[in-house]
């Protein structure tokens, strides 16, 4: 069943950037006030991935497309649970959804899930704003009686940073729960979860690999007890400078040579675990357009893309770790930003994109392959 909105009266709702700038517009899902990270994401589709993707944990997120919510909400699309963006800005909602598989509109799923947003922006200039001034903390007020723009403005400048958040065992499982192989099971992985998608479980059992996901608190000790053939580190929220945790077990994992992979956040701890630093990007990259070399191939793939912070690496040398020969696999073709790590010595290696496409372009499979791989070759 689908529900038209048009017509339904929304209360006035303004948004209001840090350094003070400000957009005026409709309320849009839950009315009330919200407070996050200001991003835009240049997804033309997916918006039911991206909202369900715990990565955006504290991050508003602003659609570059203009007309959002056209096949409304549907219940096979989810990456998780629930909706985690703090707050949704868009230009121009949908009045009537309309798919075979959509359940509700956009505008009631944020309602009923409370989740903040705002329509009738002029989304470009604000993104276009964010790209000039870097991202920045925002916050969307939305109802009959709003504060005044200087209240309101203390309010976001109140609001917590992104930079210095450790946030995955906020969005994380608390037990660990397994996602079987699908058809003959071949192999055994533990993926440690700081904020895992769902397609990433789903992308592994396709290949034989049955999962045991464990919470982001998981130890060395937790991770060896499921006695696995390799070990991955998933996407999360957050700044990958606070995982110390997860980096201590990584580097645990390394030493064992046990096959590992790392999506996203699990980028960002391999690069730590090997010695390099990790920096905040002026806007991120989100979306599902993103083009990037594969170095060990020549080859370019269109990606999906949703990370604000980055691995400090050199492009263009071999480096020496503690575990050996270490290289930047993988590049981002429109700003250069180191986009994958790989071990030369170990079997070990990580992306700072999203190969499970959940939403966006299957280019990237290929990296579940090479995963199995290295853990065929440590049986071989
Ligand atoms: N999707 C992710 O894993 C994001 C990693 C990290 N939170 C960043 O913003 O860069």
């Amino acid at each position: 069943m689908t529900t038209s909105t048009r017509g339904a009266a929304k209360a006035p709702a303004v948004l209001v950037l840090e350094d003070g700038r400000i957009f005026r517009g409709r309320a849009y899902g839950a009315v009330g006030e919200t407070f996050g990270e200001a991003v835009f994401s240049t997804g033309m589709t997916g918006y039911q991935e991206t909202l369900t993707d715990p990565s955006y944990h504290r991050q508003v997120v602003i659609m570059t497309a203009p007309h959002v919510g056209n096949t409304g909400v549907n219940d096979e699309d989810p990456e998780s649970s629930r909706i985690w963006v703090a707050g949704y800005v868009v230009r121009d909602p949908a009045r009537i959804p309309s798919n075979w598989r959509s359940r509700r509109s956009l505008d009631e799923e944020l309602a009923a899930q409370g989740v903040v947003g705002i329509s009738g922006i002029d989304t470009r200039a604000l993104t276009r704003h964010l790209r000039e001034r870097g991202a920045m903390r925002v916050g969307i007020f939305s109802g009959n009686a709003l504060p005044d723009e200087g209240t309101m403005l203390a309010e976001v400048r109140q609001a917590p940073e992104m930079s210095g958040a450790d946030l995955s065992a906020e969005v994380a499982t608390k037990e660990t729960y397994v996602v079987p192989a699908i058809g003959e099971k071949k192999f055994t992985v533990a993926a440690v979860d700081l904020g895992i998608k769902g397609m990433t479980p789903h992308r592994m059992a396709e290949r034989g690999i049955e999962v045991h996901v464990l919470p982001a608190t998981a130890t060395a000790e937790d991770v060896y007890a499921v006695n696995p053939d390799g070990v991955f580190f998933s996407n999360g929220p957050g700044d990958p400078s606070t995982a110390d945790g997860p980096v201590a077990v990584m580097q645990a994992v390394l030493e064992r040579k046990t096959p590992l992979f790392g999506i996203c956040f699990g980028n960002q701890i391999l690069g730590r675990a090997l010695g390099f630093g990790t920096y905040k990007l002026k806007y991120g990259h989100r979306g599902i357009n993103q083009p990037v070399q594969d170095r060990t191939t020549g080859k370019v793939e269109v990606t999906a893309h949703n990370h604000g912070f980055a691995v400090d690496a050199p492009l263009d040398q071999v480096s020496d770790t503690p575990y050996g020969r270490a290289e930047v696999s993988h590049v981002c073709l429109n700003d250069n930003v180191v986009e994958g790590l790989q071990l030369l010595d170990r079997p070990a290696f990580s992306v700072q994109y999203h190969p499970e496409a959940a939403a966006g372009p299957h280019d990237a499979a290929y990296l579940f392959d090479r995963f199995v791989s290295l853990m065929e070759g440590q049986r071989a």
